[in-house]
């Protein structure tokens, strides 16, 4: 049987306004420093360890950004920001660490030159450096901010939260939420005393010598579990995982493009990449929102359309738990999760009374 489409949530779709309608407070902005401390570490430069047991899903920062510039901005405007904060913010940025290299790109010091007015041959060498540094320690610790809708990006510097180091095989999660315009980050799993905690700077679906090849940015050799002892069957899931993810987006591409004409038979085989995947990433213990989060939510939407109403309760039902572990109940991906649930179970509802 096949039963119309259902109203499904594209958290694109979704307002500010729907969204904040469904927040009763604002979650102000903190660090939980009672949780986790600041030290030195032997070979990655300072870094944040637990200095208490910390359940999944506890939110550790909820951090506003200091410095935060649309994607393209250049070495002259960072500069210019980071110059106009006042001295204890100021102070914050200097002390970040800056381990990227000199662009290659010098456009930008011909930039500086012109638009001074001044004679300042004599100061020009300290300035071009202290632009390069203050780049470097914005290309080190910047993170990615979308707006609500997707369709800007935004780099942004938030110096508690910058002193997380990265691992593949991740014990937090980052993202920065714009419906209460803060970077958080909330604990995957649970973590112990000690632990260090560390956040993914790429996407995990990658097999070991791509995440290798876009580490450099960073400057430094992962030594996480996933990458220092290389397990050639892991590696082989990582890579089976980033295929099916491209499979499902162009079998996704071509249905959009062919809606009238996409059959049962198709909606089929499109949720059996998506189960396919699931089960994968459940394997690996990839409980992220980008990865199991997005595919639930395919999923569900999927079964839906096919007339799999259970399981596409249990996927929504999973779905609102990644979101509120990841992101929290703040987030819009958590309210979306939470009205695909409610459509799931009103579409199971509905059938079960006809029947
Ligand atoms: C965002 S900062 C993280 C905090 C930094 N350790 C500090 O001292 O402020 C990123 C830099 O930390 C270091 N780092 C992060 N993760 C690392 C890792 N797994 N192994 C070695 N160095 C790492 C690298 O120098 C990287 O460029």
């Amino acid at each position: 049987m096949t039963v119309p489409d259902p109203p499904i949530v594209d958290i694109s779709t979704l307002t500010l306004t729907d969204v904040a309608v469904k927040l009763s407070t604002d979650p102000g902005s903190y660090t939980r420093r009672d949780l986790y401390e600041e030290r030195q570490t032997p070979e990655a430069g300072i870094g944040a360890f637990a200095i208490t047991n910390i359940p999944s899903g506890t939110r550790i920062f909820c951090e506003e950004s200091v410095v935060m510039l649309p994607d393209e901005a250049d070495q002259v405007e960072v500069y210019n920001a980071v110059k106009s904060l006042g001295e204890e913010k100021q102070g914050m940025y200097w002390a970040l660490a800056a381990s990227t290299k000199a662009s290659r790109d010098i456009g930008w010091i011909d930039r500086l030159r012109n638009a001074s007015h001044e004679d300042i041959s004599s100061t020009f060498n300290d300035l071009v450096s202290s632009h390069e540094h203050a780049w470097s320690i914005y290309e080190t610790n910047r993170f990615t901010c979308k707006s609500l809708d997707g369709s800007s990006r935004s780099l942004g510097i938030f110096p508690e939260s910058a002193r997380l180091n990265h691992s593949c095989s991740p014990n937090v999660f980052h993202r920065y939420n714009p419906v209460i315009n803060r970077l958080t980050v909330h604990a995957l799993r649970d973590i112990e005393k000690g632990e260090e905690l560390l956040t993914s700077y790429i996407d995990i679906c990658h097999p070991t010598v791509v995440r290798r090849q876009i580490l450099k940015h960073w400057g430094f050799r992962c030594r996480c579990s996933a990458c220092d002892n290389p397990d050639d069957d892991e590696d082989y899931r990582r890579k089976q995982i980033e295929d099916l993810f491209t499979k499902i987006s162009k079998r996704e591409s071509k249905r959009v493009k062919n809606e009238s004409k996409w059959t049962d038979k198709e909606y089929k085989g499109s949720l059996g990449v998506v189960a396919k995947c699931i089960k994968l990433l459940e394997k690996e213990g990839m409980e992220e929102t980008d990865t199991l989060g997005v595919l639930y939510t395919e999923g569900v939407r999927l079964a839906v359309k096919i007339g799999e109403e259970e399981k596409a309760v249990e996927w929504a039902e999973k779905a609102v738990e990644i979101e509120k572990k990841c992101l929290g109940e703040d987030s819009r991906e958590f309210v979306a999760a939470k009205e695909l649930l409610e459509m799931a179970r009103g579409v199971q509802s509905a059938k079960a009374e006809r029947s």
